[in-house]
């Protein structure tokens, strides 16, 4: 396997506090690789650890114990001059833009350039292909509060390519912009993934953007990774309740609620329905495993929801199917042995 662009390596980020009320723990012992080329999002509700962890990739913050290694260069150890030159290597967007209100698109783009001292004659045809790249060519004379939420976002993101960074880092940077331009920022981004082979990794606590652009993830929750994958495989198979919680609405369908109201955890009588969620994966997400079940087992069934999407580039199916109750083992079975997978959601009578 290809080295990992970034790999964090049992790292622990303690704050100490006061006398007498104990550090604050904000990572624990964290092992993931980010491997090179992907986008992988790092979800987590509000004072998880992914600020803190995304600031340790460019030495903004230092672990307390353990190791962060960005293209091969240990940068908890990093002396000023190699921490400078990692830091050539790792572009980063932010959430407020983080604009100089007193400087031009054009300028704010040559910035990073002027300050790495690149010779005046190569910045121009840099910062245009740039400009070009994100796609603000009529806008390269305007000042910031002259653009958009969406245009100021693809500013940060030309100025942060400017030196050719191999790693990008994202914190939040949809998180201020509505969903139309959310979806083209990311759709930016994701261009910009494939086209340069940038490694991406960003923070966020929507799943909708991970599912939009991530082809891993990871969830971090009380300073700890409680689950990581690519994307397709925990979208398809969450193992964590935490992991479950951000994919609620996010992913397949939801039980009508004409049903929902109806529901029990447990069967009430031998004629009731079970509610089973089907998620249809790989190989097997166009299957005609419905009608299969039908014809081969004689097993009739109740169609309550249902979509189909793509994640990862990959199909994504999700039903929601009422099967009869002294049916059900049977049936689950057959789908499980397909390649499906199902959950039992309730029962109705
Ligand atoms: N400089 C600091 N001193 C003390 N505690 C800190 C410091 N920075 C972060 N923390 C604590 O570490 C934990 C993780 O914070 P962090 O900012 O990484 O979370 P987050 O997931 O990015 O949250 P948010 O989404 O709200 O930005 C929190 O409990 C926070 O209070």
């Amino acid at each position: 396997m290809a080295e990992a662009a970034i790999s964090f390596q049992g790292v622990t980020r303690r704050y100490p506090q006061k006398k007498g009320s104990g550090d604050v723990i904000a990572l624990q012992d964290i092992w993931l690789d980010v491997p090179q080329g992907a986008v992988t999002g790092i979800i987590g509700r509000s004072g998880a650890g992914k600020s803190t962890l995304l600031r340790m990739v460019n030495g903004l913050e230092r672990p307390s114990s353990g190791k962060v290694i960005v293209n091969g260069h240990n940068v908890g150890e990093a002396d000023p001059a190699a921490l400078r030159a990692i830091r050539r290597e790792v572009g980063m967007i932010f959430q407020h833009f983080n604009l100089l209100a007193m400087r031009s698109v054009y300028d704010n783009i040559a910035l990073p350039l002027e300050i790495a001292g690149v010779d005046s004659a190569r910045i121009k045809p840099r910062v245009n292909e740039l400009i070009e790249l994100v796609g603000l060519t009529q806008q390269a004379a305007r000042y910031p509060a002259e653009l958009s939420g969406g245009q100021k976002q693809r500013v940060g993101i030309a100025r942060a390519l400017a030196t050719n960074p191999r790693v990008l880092l994202s914190d939040e940077a949809t998180s201020a912009l509505d969903p139309d331009t959310t979806r083209q920022v990311l759709a930016l981004l994701k261009d910009i993934n494939r086209e340069l082979g940038l490694t991406i990794l960003l923070i966020t606590h929507e799943m909708a953007v991970v599912r939009d652009i991530g082809t891993h993830v990871a969830v971090i929750e009380n300073g700890q990774i409680v689950e990581s994958g690519e994307t397709y495989d925990v979208f398809s198979r969450p193992q964590h309740a935490t992991t479950r919680s951000f994919l609620t609405g996010v992913t397949g369908v939801a039980v009508p609620h004409f049903i929902a109201d109806r529901m029990t955890a447990e069967p009430r009588s031998a004629d009731d329905e079970t509610v089973v969620q089907i998620t249809f994966v790989g190989p097997h997400a166009t299957d005609p495993m419905l009608a299969r079940l039908t014809a081969e087992l004689g097993v009739s069934v109740n169609i309550m929801a249902g979509a189909i999407e793509e994640i990862g580039d990959k199909p994504f199916g999700s039903l929601i199917v009422g099967l009869p109750a002294s049916r059900t083992a049977e049936a689950r079975a057959f789908l499980e042995q397909h390649g499906l997978f199902t959950e039992v959601l309730g029962h109705v009578s």
